[in-house]
């Protein structure tokens, strides 16, 4: 059973755009609950351009599923995350005007700020995830830090299969397997969609959860599109 995890990140990119609070961030995340999500994603960035630190905290009254927050851990970050103590904290080394996420971590090169980042995390209660591309060393190395899971870094593998290669999933099937043999338990996310979300999780056993939000997001706006037009025409008639 692999758990879906909704980020809400794009919600308040677009409750950002109006300033206001439409589309409200809290009320969005209890509704993906009520339709069956296992869990709600946020990543703020410092420069709180979508998430900001305040929506965390409100969140955590009103996630009563896995409540996941992702991002680089800098001081302002790790001291928020000790506050809120959602489910788990998922560690990404993003550089501070990154666009999105683009790479996991170098366990190797990391390996001792990681160690002591994810000790405090767990000693606080919070299960600990870091952003990982599929590559064997990377995963030994991730074993070492301490770390309760990883998370796959998927945009590779979703950009191949969206090529028509689907032997892109073989560093993810290799990866999950050393993971699965030390004991790390296995989360993935980036670029995940309805189109590759099957074979990705059919290639993966022991696959935790996902975490997916850029093409949840857009798969609403156009699988709801249809209904909204409708409903518009009909007030207008
Ligand atoms: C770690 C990861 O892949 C996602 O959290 C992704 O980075 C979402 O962040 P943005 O919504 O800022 O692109
Ligand atoms: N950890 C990945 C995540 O939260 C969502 O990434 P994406 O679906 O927005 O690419």
């Amino acid at each position: 059973m692999t758990k879906l995890s909704v980020n809400i990140n794009k919600i308040a990119t677009l409750r950002n755009s109006r300033g206001g609070d439409v589309p409200n961030v809290v009320e969005f995340a209890k509704d993906v609950q009520r339709f069956g999500a296992e869990g709600v994603t946020i990543h703020p960035r410092p420069d709180e351009r979508h998430i900001r630190y305040q929506d965390a905290r409100d969140l955590k009254s009103q996630v009563y599923t896995e409540y996941n927050i992702e991002g680089n851990p800098i001081d302002s970050f790790v001291k928020l995350v000790l506050e809120v103590k959602p489910t788990q904290v998922t560690l990404v080394p993003d550089a501070i005007d990154a666009i999105t996420s683009n790479a996991g971590w170098d366990t190797v090169k990391h390996k001792s700020f990681l160690i002591d980042v994810i000790k405090e995390f767990k000693n606080n209660g919070i299960r600990t995830s870091i952003f990982v591309d599929p590559v064997l060393s990377q995963i030994e190395g991730a074993k070492e830090t301490g770390t309760d899971r990883i998370e796959l870094y998927t945009e590779t593998f979703a950009h191949q299969y969206g090529l028509g290669n689907k032997e892109a999933v073989r560093p993810y099937i290799d990866s999950s397997a050393l993971a699965n043999s030390l004991g790390l338990g296995i989360n993935a996310g980036h670029d995940l969609s309805l189109d590759n979300i099957q074979f990705f999780k059919e290639n993966i056993p022991d696959l935790l959860e996902v975490s997916i939000g850029h093409a949840l997001i857009s798969e609403s706006l156009y699988l709801g599109v249809e209904n909204v037009i409708q409903m518009y025409l009909n007030k207008l008639k």
